[in-house]
């Protein structure tokens, strides 16, 4: 498992590494990691623009602040210009620079300048990294409207956001690409600032072995989810596999019940029933889906899936009370979670694991209040009020469980915001309930498969519809599981 760790713990992790280490080595990895990183985009980049192509004659302007950030980008901008780049490095906090980096920058041919070229090939974001404050100085706002740059690449964080929580209050670099130093900082994965991130690339600067085994923020990787995969074996049945349970749509709304058991037949269980008013739709799309009118006559499953379209009437309270009864455990979306804002104490009682699925909307309906822009506490502060998990939609998922643990998805994508996308990520993850996984593994690993999905389902630009979405997931699935083994 990998993960994020706050400005604090990695100046811990930091302090440990560098009283091993001769003076400025860190820096040095930092910049040599960061160079070779820009060299590689002025390469792709000015290849498809210019015959020549490379950091020869490319032109690189150095937003630098006060602090080692700044240092980071001007020591980068050295190597830069020693290759031939025409380098020009802005100071934005009056004069403050890195002294060091800055005399260095100057040695290799770079200028330090008040203003730069309006346009040039890369931009280097080097004015605020951990020991930032939200919000840039006014100077860099000036600096960031007059350039047009090539492309963006910010300097272990794009300056100006909120490294601890990803929340943007002011104003922050928007990246195309992102330099990270030794680790991920949660700004990288969640928020608007992992928007503001652009491509993420992590520099190995020799950091891991200091850094705390808990991350503040966790992110889970193809090994993970391997790892938590239940892999039928040579006893299973279909049963064993796992009965998984959908309550879902209606005959006004069938569109959401043969979603959402599209979703749960793409996952780990070996059987699905349906239960509601659209069963018509669900057998003519999925012959293999188990119909009947309600939840008391579906009989056992080992997991149930409840809301999506199934309305939020009188009927629909009663067949949510049904699902909450039984002792499995269970996904609550979209109606369901309407219900829950209306009727809280249809959960109290319940033992048995739930997850919730809001988007920002119903997170207001549920709480009180819109998640704040810390989205990570926000989606605990639901988890420990409900004592659920909590799954909360965004371009970047926050699964939290009550304990307090975060967990951010690397693989979202904002072409997964389309109608019905979310009844097949419930319908999936209420199957590896079904299979045997616990609630916080079962949501973070629907939505980091639900984001991979997508992701195939989008090649080359393609416009993406839920059902491409659940059509792709077996091959997201056999892809990872895959990837994990070799
Ligand atoms: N500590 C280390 O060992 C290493 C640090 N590295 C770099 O050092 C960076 C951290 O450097 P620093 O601790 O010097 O801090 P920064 O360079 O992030 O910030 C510098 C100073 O700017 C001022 N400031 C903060 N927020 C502001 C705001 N919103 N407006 C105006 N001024 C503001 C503060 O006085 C702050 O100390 C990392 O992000 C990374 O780039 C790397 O070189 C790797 C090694
Ligand atoms: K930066």
């Amino acid at each position: 498992m990998d993960g994020a760790w706050t400005a604090a713990a990695v100046r811990r992790a930091e302090a440990q590494l560098m009283a091993t280490l001769p003076p400025g080595t860190l820096m040095q990895r930092a910049a040599a990691g960061l160079a070779a990183e820009c060299a590689a985009l002025l390469k792709e980049q000015r290849s498809t623009r210019t015959e020549r192509a490379g950091v020869y004659g490319a032109t690189v302007t150095v937003l630098a602040g006060p602090g080692d950030n700044g240092g980071d980008a001007l020591f980068a901008a050295a190597r830069l210009a020693r290759r031939g780049a025409r380098v020009f490095a802005v100071p934005v906090m009056g004069g403050r620079v890195h002294p060091v980096a800055a005399a260095a920058l100057t040695r290799a041919g770079g200028r330090l300048v008040a203003e730069s070229p309006r346009r040039c090939d890369l931009l280097l974001d080097g004015v605020l990294g951990i020991g930032g404050r939200p919000g840039l100085p006014g100077r860099a706002i000036d600096q960031l409207a007059r350039l047009d740059a090539g492309t963006v690449v910010a300097v272990d964080v794009p300056s100006g956001v909120d490294v601890d929580t990803g929340a943007v209050p002011a104003s922050a670099v928007t990246a195309d690409t992102t330099v990270a130093f030794g680790s991920r900082k949660p700004c990288h994965v969640l928020g608007r600032a992992a928007l503001l991130t652009g491509r993420l690339v992590l520099v190995d600067i020799g950091l891991g072995p200091h850094l705390d085994p808990n991350p503040a923020v966790r992110v889970a990787g193809e090994t993970d989810i391997a790892q938590w995969w239940h892999r039928p074996g040579p006893d299973d049945d279909k049963y064993t596999r796992g009965v998984v349970g959908v309550a879902a749509g209606s005959d006004r709304y069938p569109g959401a019940a043969v979603l959402a058991t599209a979703g749960a037949l793409a996952g780990p269980a070996g059987y699905v029933r349906y239960a509601g008013g659209a069963s018509d739709a669900v057998r003519r799309s999925h012959p293999e889906v188990v119909c009947t009118p309600t939840v008391k006559e579906a009989g056992r499953v080992q997991a149930w899936l409840a809301g999506p379209g199934f309305g939020t009437d009188e009927a629909a309270l009663g067949e949510l009370r049904s699902v909450l009864v039984s002792p499995a455990p269970v996904v609550l979306d979209a109606d369901a979670l309407t219900l829950i804002g209306e009727y809280p104490s249809v959960l109290s009682r319940r033992e048995a694991p739930v997850v919730l699925t809001p988007h920002d909307r119903e997170y207001e309906r549920l709480y009180g209040s819109p998640p704040s822009e810390d989205r990570g506490a926000a989606a605990a502060a639901l988890a420990k009020r409900l004592n659920c998990t909590v799954l909360l939609k965004g371009h970047h998922t926050v699964v939290a469980s009550s304990d307090g643990a975060v967990w951010a998805n690397p693989t979202g994508r904002p072409q997964l915001a389309t109608a019905g996308s979310g009844d097949v990520l419930a319908g999936f993850m209420a199957s590896l309930l079904a299979s045997g996984m616990d609630g916080v593994r079962a949501a973070v690993a629907a939505a980091f498969l639900h984001g991979r999905a997508g992701g195939a389902a989008a090649a080359g630009h393609r416009t993406v519809t839920a059902s491409d979405v659940a059509r792709a997931l077996p091959g997201a699935v056999g892809e990872v599981l895959t990837a994990a083994r070799s």
